[in-house]
């Protein structure tokens, strides 16, 4: 079945569920009166109309407080305290859900005509759209965002199966510019910025040096990159594989402009493409681009530099994220219908999946930023509902991104992407497993080189003052404005942590689930602006926020894992500028002092004495269904092939 057929057909279901259910049940409702006594009849009818709206101010009343519950089920997973409250609201879902399906099968002759129609008016959009994008590759002049300044020289190919793929008109090809640079010159940069390119299909695009190395376009034209020198590692290296249509996964350590890394080939691509059209009457929304990402903050964050480069070519943008009114987004989905990009957190795009209001059908650009933490368990359910609501793999360009990349979600990746080409930053295989840093206890998993990391073993009990002490010492003199954030393992602890900081006297905000969104807002925002310069946070902060300058991470409670190690200490020493973390390390955490130890001798720093006490091992990660015997090994890896003579 197409992709075209089969969410066309989920639409309309969504659809024909929510008109359907009314008639539905006064239809019921009359075939049980039948044969009564007429006045029996009419007290029936009097009770039923009374029960009627009293289900109605029942069902909007409920519908309120949804709007307002449901978010808090995402983000907040990364919490442990939220874990519990989340999955407790799951079985009213399933219910909600059981009514539906049943609804669903009653409905089935009205859908069936109303699918028909459907189907042939998708046919009529699929034959137009296909000639236009037949039009648009075979004509490549007449498209702003093909560049003329184009060539064959050095090993750039000309065409790819991309274009196939999505039935995008981009197409990249190398610049004049860029074949010009001698293969010494590409090498040098391949080298010095450890950049490395897996590809199967062997495509070896070259690297675009300068933002002028890009072919024109009409986005271009508008120099969207103007207060950058020039494009940073992972930009360089991802962008022509990106901009021609291929798959991407991308790994780069924190900060180093991932976010553009996607945003960039995402708008090109939406632009350079014909618009499927839509009834007027149709009031979903049907979006183009889909970006999910973790946390709320994240996706308001990433629509800002989404929709910074999108309306500069008239592609309309519109952030969903729970813990805000539904009714609010759901108009400016509304008014932008057809929205052409939608980055958003999984809970609030499920629920507007689920009532129609927008449709993933259309989806030619999918993005999974923190791909990771996207994938891991607390994610995955929702990832393969809202992928699944895009068109096929074969169909669609998928991206994904993150700082860590970790065996386990590898081979979950795969199989929501073809053929995907990985670039990677960083040299990330010299982590040593053992005292002597030898082995591969954490290969691929490295903090960013800039952040000064300090460890600190201290007891239990020592740890407030000891954060009181490092904060009063960092914000000495002329550096007592300093942003300084402070992470905490659970929301009670941050509350707690917040209370003794400010009780002595600290300027200091938090951000964790248990506070309302307009609370979270209005904390990072006044960290933003320097209005308050300490931010007590959980791990709902620890990836992808771009707060500028902060100049210490001190880490009060170690993290689960030690990727979000990586990503909170990521905070500081962004976009090439130094930082430092400093972390109370206690015995409650020794499971992690081989990975952490790992983490510190790749990136050079000291590993303090005490540390080394808690063991240098890494602690295998047990499998759900096979313990600790599993063996954890990366299906993207091929085999090696052994002869014997
Ligand atoms: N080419 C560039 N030159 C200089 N700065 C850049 C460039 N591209 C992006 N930046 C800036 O770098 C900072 C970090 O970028 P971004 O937030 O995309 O990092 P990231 O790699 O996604 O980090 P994380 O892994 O923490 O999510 C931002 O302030 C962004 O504006």
């Amino acid at each position: 079945m197409s992709a075209g057929k089969k969410h066309a057909r989920s639409d309309s279901e969504d659809q024909s569920v929510r008109v359907a259910k009314k008639p539905k049940t006064s239809e019921i409702a009359d075939a049980t009166l039948e044969g009564e006594p007429s006045t029996l009849k009419a007290d029936k009818k009097k009770k039923d109309k009374k029960d009627k709206k009293e289900r109605k101010e029942k069902k909007g009343k409920k519908q309120k407080k949804d709007e307002l519950e449901d978010a808090d089920q995402e983000e907040d997973q990364q919490d442990p305290v939220a874990v519990e409250a989340a999955s407790e609201s799951k079985p009213e879902k399933k219910d909600k859900k059981d009514k539906n399906d049943k609804n669903d099968e009653n409905d089935k002759n009205d859908k069936n005509d109303k699918k028909d129609k459907k189907d042939k008016k998708d046919k009529k959009v699929k034959k137009k759209k296909s000639k236009s994008a037949e039009e648009s590759t075979s004509t490549p002049d007449t498209q702003d965002a093909v560049s003329n300044d184009t060539t064959t020289v050095g090993p750039a190919p000309t065409t790819n199966d991309a274009l196939q793929r999505n039935g995008a008109a981009y197409s990249y090809q190398q610049t004049l510019a860029l074949g010009a640079l001698s293969e010494d010159e590409i090498q040098a940069f391949l080298k010095k910025q450890e950049i490395a390119v897996s590809d199967q299909s062997g495509t070896n695009f070259r690297p675009v040096l300068q933002f002028s190395h890009l072919p024109t376009s009409t986005l271009l034209s508008k120099k969207p990159f103007s207060a950058y020198t020039a494009p940073t590692p992972i930009q360089a290296a991802s962008w022509p594989y990106a901009l021609s249509g291929r798959d991407v996964i991308g790994i780069a350590e924190t900060g180093s402009g991932k976010t553009m890394a996607f945003a960039l080939p995402c708008v090109e691509s939406l632009a350079s493409s014909p618009k499927p059209s839509h009834s007027k009457k149709d009031k979903t929304a049907h979006a183009r681009a889909v970006v999910v990402s973790p946390t709320r903050e994240l996706a308001m964050q990433t629509h800002a530099a989404m929709s910074s480069l999108a309306s500069l070519v008239g592609l309309s943008t519109v952030c969903l994220y729970g813990g805000a009114s539904k009714d609010d987004q759901r108009a400016l989905l509304r008014k932008n219908t057809g929205a052409d990009i939608i980055v958003a957190t999984p809970g609030r795009l499920k629920d507007f999946l689920a009532e129609g209001a927008v449709s993933l059908s259309d989806v030619m650009f999918a993005v999974l930023d923190e791909a990771d933490r996207m994938l891991d368990k607390g994610f995955e359910e929702d990832i393969k509902l809202i992928l699944g609501s895009c068109p096929p793999r074969e169909k669609r360009q998928t991206l994904m991104f993150t700082a860590t990349w970790p065996t386990s979600v590898r081979g979950l990746a795969e199989g929501f992407m073809v053929n995907p080409v990985k670039v990677t930053i960083g040299n990330r295989t010299r982590a040593g497993g053992d005292e002597n840093g030898e082995g591969n206890g954490s290969v691929e998993l490295q903090a960013n080189s800039r952040i000064e990391q300090k460890v600190e073993v201290v007891d239990p009990r020592g740890k407030e003052q000891r954060l009181l002490e490092l904060l009063r010492e960092a914000q000495k003199g002329s550096a007592k404005n300093d942003r300084i954030l402070v992470f905490c393992l659970y929301k009670k602890e941050a509350v707690r942590v917040e209370q003794f900081l400010e009780r002595r006297g600290i300027r200091v905000a938090s951000i964790h689930g248990d506070l309302r969104q307009e609370q979270r807002t209005r904390s990072l925002e006044a960290f933003k602006a320097g209005t308050t310069s300490v931010l007590v946070a959980t791990d709902v902060a620890a990836r992808g926020l771009d707060i500028p300058e902060v100049k210490l991470v001190i880490n009060v409670t170690f993290p689960l894992t030690i990727e979000d190690y990586v990503h909170r200490i990521g905070r500081t020493g962004r976009a090439g500028k130094k930082g430092k973390a400093i972390t109370l390390f206690t015995e409650h955490d020794k499971a992690h002092s081989g990975s952490l130890i790992n983490i510190l001798r790749a990136a050079k720093q000291d590993v303090p004495e005490d540390l080394l006490k808690f063991g240098t091992t890494v602690k295998k990660k047990a499998h759900d269904a096979y313990g600790a015997f599993y063996k954890d090994v990366d299906p993207s890896k091929k085999a090696t092939k052994i002869t014997f003579d």
